[in-house]
């Protein structure tokens, strides 16, 4: 049941009201004439704020400008707004330019939606509203001001602003790193006569960590060294450290140490650095260079021992001496130093084919945080071709005797990519991949037995070098004292 009311009848309503009426006119003229205009101006002001009805809401105006520039958080809520899309929405925009990969969804004008945050609900407009125009007879079209509008209880202002508004910020920023393209910088050709400069062509490498083929355990844990880097941003700063992290890739030629960098670049979403020390010469070109890479993105220096060797690059450009100076230690010390400190997430990666004749000084404890070798193409790695190349998930017959081979045969992953790529039948690929692999265990046998000859053969040459060291030292003392005789005998 609804409990019921006196309904009042009009009439006594509307004499109430001219009472009401009357007395307010009372009060008015009374107040006219005691209290002084400007006073009056200020209590009436202050009156109707206090009893105006006061809403539980609060509306932030998020303009798409901020005087000149754009409005980040107005460009971050449009593109947060589209992961929030509900079927209750009615109007889209979609876009897209020659340059980008993917299809651009925004909301229409008008259109609302409403987002849940920690329990709190927030609602968002989207709102396009036509300026004034400051001039009537202005023939120029009236320009749009589009904003946004989002409501929600005033009690989670605090929240709104501090948490809710940073997040979607980040959102929008990894969604925006996700869509747009990987860059590769590299140096331009005409380096020497137009000084230090990066050139940067799209990234498009498809190399991932679920195509690479390597140690399953190893690959977990680059994975998990990234993650946990890219998270550690307070950590860093907390211990004092550049937020910077050196690998160091070291492997011979096609086990994938270029492929791993694209995977960690895609990973990550980083744009990628491609320093050929080659083509420097001076240390401050260096800095220079280094100082205009940008946060977030990976550099890479493949083959450092090749391109450390700067005294050969002297003989071979041709340059003069003073040209050339460029070293190592100026590099490290550079990469470790300022530079590191001078961004946020820099990446560092080294390559060689021989890890062995690195400088000691880029081997050292804390200068490369990992080590991580690539190697010869396992049983687990050629599986992982296998099913990236051939569609092959489970097993197959010819799979143990491949395995076989592998287990004793030096054959890069590259090279097994090479033979599974040329037919699309499986078993065709495969019997192609055991004849090669057959024929690399006898170069391989050979190798060995001519590596084994070859020591053989190296000890009977140390021993008569030794031989004949002694010979001569003991010729060249005969030698020297018959000359000395014989110019006694001339003198
Ligand atoms: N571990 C791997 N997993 C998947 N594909 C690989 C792997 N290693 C090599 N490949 C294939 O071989 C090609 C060459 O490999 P990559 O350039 O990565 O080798 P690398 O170790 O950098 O060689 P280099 O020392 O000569 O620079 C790659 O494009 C890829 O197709
Ligand atoms: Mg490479």
């Amino acid at each position: 049941m609804f409990p019921t009311r006196d309904i009042p009848s009009p009439s006594s309503l509307f004499s109430a009201y001219a009472s009401m009426a009357a007395s307010m006119m009372l009060v008015r003229s009374m107040a006219n004439e005691i209290i002084p205009q400007p006073v009056r101006g200020f209590l009436l002001s202050t009156l109707r704020y206090y009893f105006k009805p006061h809403s539980d809401r609060l509306t932030l105006i998020i303009e798409e400008n901020c005087g000149m520039s754009r409005n980040q958080v107005y460009d971050a809520a449009e593109v947060y707004l589209c992961t929030k899309i509900s079927p209750n929405t009615e109007r889209l925009k979609i876009s897209k330019s020659p340059k980008e990969k993917n299809l651009m969804i925004r909301l229409e004008k008008g259109e609302k939606l409403i987002d849940l945050y920690d329990g709190v609900e927030l609602k968002w407009r989207f709102v396009c509203a036509e300026s004034e125009k400051s001039n009537p007879n202005d023939s120029q079209p009236r320009s749009e001001k589009r904003f946004f509008e989002l409501t929600f209880l005033k009690k989670h202002k605090e929240q709104i602003l501090n948490t809710y508004v940073p997040f979607f910020l980040e959102r929008a920023k990894a969604i925006k790193d996700e869509e747009r393209d990987l860059k590769m910088y590299t140096l331009n050709s005409s380096y020497a006569y137009h000084g230090v400069k990066w050139e940067s062509i799209n990234l498009e490498h498809p190399a991932t960590f679920e195509t690479l083929a390597m140690d399953p355990e190893l690959k977990n844990s680059v994975i998990e060294d990234l993650d946990r880097f890219v998270k550690r941003k307070e950590f860093y700063k907390r211990v004092g450290r550049a937020w910077k992290r050196g690998y160091l890739l070291y492997g011979p030629p096609g086990t994938g140490k270029s492929s791993l960098i694209a995977a960690m670049a895609n990973h990550l979403r980083f744009d990628v650095y491609d320093l050929q020390l080659a083509n420097i010469l001076r240390d401050s070109d260096l800095r220079k260079l280094l100082l205009a890479t940008a946060n977030r993105s990976i550099l890479v220096i493949e083959d450092i021992d090749c391109s450390v060797e700067l005294q050969d690059r002297r003989r071979v450009d041709g340059r003069k001496q003073s040209d050339v100076q460029l070293t190592l230690s100026g590099l490290l010390n550079f990469i470790d130093g300022l530079w590191s400190s001078c961004g946020d997430e820099r990446i560092i990666v080294f390559t060689t084919n021989h890890k062995e004749r690195l400088d000691p000084a880029l081997l050292r404890p804390g200068r490369m945080d990992m080590h991580i070798h690539m190697s010869y193409c396992t049983s687990h790695g050629f599986k992982q071709l296998a099913n990236t190349y051939l569609g092959i998930r489970g097993h197959h017959s010819l799979f143990s005797e491949i395995e076989g081979y592998l287990e004793n045969t030096h054959v890069t992953p590259a090279q097994v990519a090479e033979e599974l790529m040329k037919s699309d039948n499986a078993d065709v690929a495969l019997q192609g991949l055991i004849k090669l692999l057959k024929r690399k265990n006898i170069e391989g046998d050979d190798a060995a037995a001519d590596a084994a000859a070859d020591q053989k053969n190296a000890g009977i040459q140390k021993a008569k070098r030794q031989k004949l060291e002694n010979k001569p030292r003991k010729s060249t003392r005969n030698t020297r004292a018959k000359s000395v005789i014989r110019r006694r005998k001339c003198l």
